[in-house]
């Protein structure tokens, strides 16, 4: 069965998202959809979305403001495609269902995976997560580490906002990492952050009020099934194109790949390089964060080479 190339836009406004729904009769009528259809031949993607979006909704979209998302290959039986997923908060004009279709300004955090097409959940993720994956170093033992954990969350909500802290601390037996995770949650709490803890499935049983679970690579090769509830965000550690499909197959809500660039933490693995990560990217159906030697300054060339995001220590963690 031929794929079919599908130009899709995020339209994004004060913060809500453009989404339409799909004519009953349509393939997977009745759903959910962002705005889009087929690259016809010969059409580039981001002239297929301008043409699309104006078609489906009236809107103007500057070519040079569409970033890329996302690229989604799913197979639905009865047709297969390739989701090209790109976004811009530069549109013009007023929303109109045009084709009859009603539309409608959303917040991302409001999206449910059931309401839209199978093929689209990866892209829902990537619009619910943040752009930086905020890993934590060395934490010191006793009072004093705790302190400096907890100063350097406060300090991230600073100059941050709101995102995801990864709890990586893989010296502490699970008892010490519990009591770590709790005050980790405290301080994430007070910052707006969500926490990761890192570890087994069991390190999230023993932390049920984390935001996810990140799975270094060598527990998640054990898997074969997604080892927390939905709205527990799933991370899971890759290096190459097997481990990051694998990572899909169990439900991943996001993957890290890397080394994108040296790193002191692993000076004897052979770093990626931003052609190779873009080329990993490109056949992975999971938002990918770019990790390793990065820091927010890599955020464009990781973003530009198709990924969600860099996650990084350095950039953040007193003494990187
Ligand atoms: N536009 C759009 N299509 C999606 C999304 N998710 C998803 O799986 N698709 C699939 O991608 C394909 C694109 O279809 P389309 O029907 O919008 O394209 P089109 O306007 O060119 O179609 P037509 O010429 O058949 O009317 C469909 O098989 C649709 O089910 C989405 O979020 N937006």
């Amino acid at each position: 069965m031929r794929e079919i190339h599908v130009a899709v836009g995020v339209i994004i406004r004060d913060g809500r998202v453009l989404i339409a729904r799909r004519p009953e009769h349509a393939h997977q009528g009745g759903l959910l959809e962002f705005p889009g259809g087929k690259v016809e031949p010969e059409e580039t993607v981001q002239a297929a979305l301008a043409r699309e979006i104006a078609e489906e909704t009236g809107l103007e979209i500057p070519l040079g403001s569409l970033r890329p998302v996302i690229g989604i290959r799913h197979d639905y039986g009865d047709k297969r495609v390739f989701l090209d997923v790109w976004k811009t908060d530069q549109a013009q004009g007023e929303a109109l269902g045009r084709e009859g279709q009603p539309v409608h300004w959303v917040s991302p955090d409001s999206l449910r995976d059931e309401d839209f097409p199978a093929a689209n959940r990866p892209i829902i993720r990537a619009l619910q997560l943040p752009s930086l994956l905020a890993i934590t170093g060395h934490v010191g033992s006793g009072a004093r580490g705790l302190q400096q954990m907890q100063g350097a969350i406060a300090g991230l909500s600073k100059t941050r906002g709101s995102g995801l802290v990864v709890l990586r601390a893989p010296d502490r037996s699970a008892g010490d990492y519990a009591t770590l995770a709790e005050s980790a949650l405290d301080a994430c709490e007070s910052a707006g952050f969500g926490l990761v803890v890192h570890g087994s499935p069991t390190t999230f049983d023993d932390s049920p009020d984390a935001a996810g679970l990140h799975l270094p690579w060598r527990e998640a090769r054990r898997l074969e099934a997604r080892p927390v509830p939905d709205g527990v965000w799933l991370g899971v550690s890759c290096h190459d194109a097997g481990e990051i499909e694998h990572a899909a197959c169990i439900g991943a809500d996001y993957v890290t790949l890397g080394p994108v660039k040296p790193t002191a933490t692993h000076p004897g693995r052979a770093a990626l390089g931003w052609a190779e990560f873009r080329e990993l990217v490109s056949g992975a159906r999971v938002p990918v964060f770019g990790l390793g030697g990065l820091a927010p300054a890599d955020l464009a060339e990781a973003q530009e080479a198709g990924g969600q995001g860099v996650a990084g220590i350095r950039y953040w963690w007193p003494g990187g």
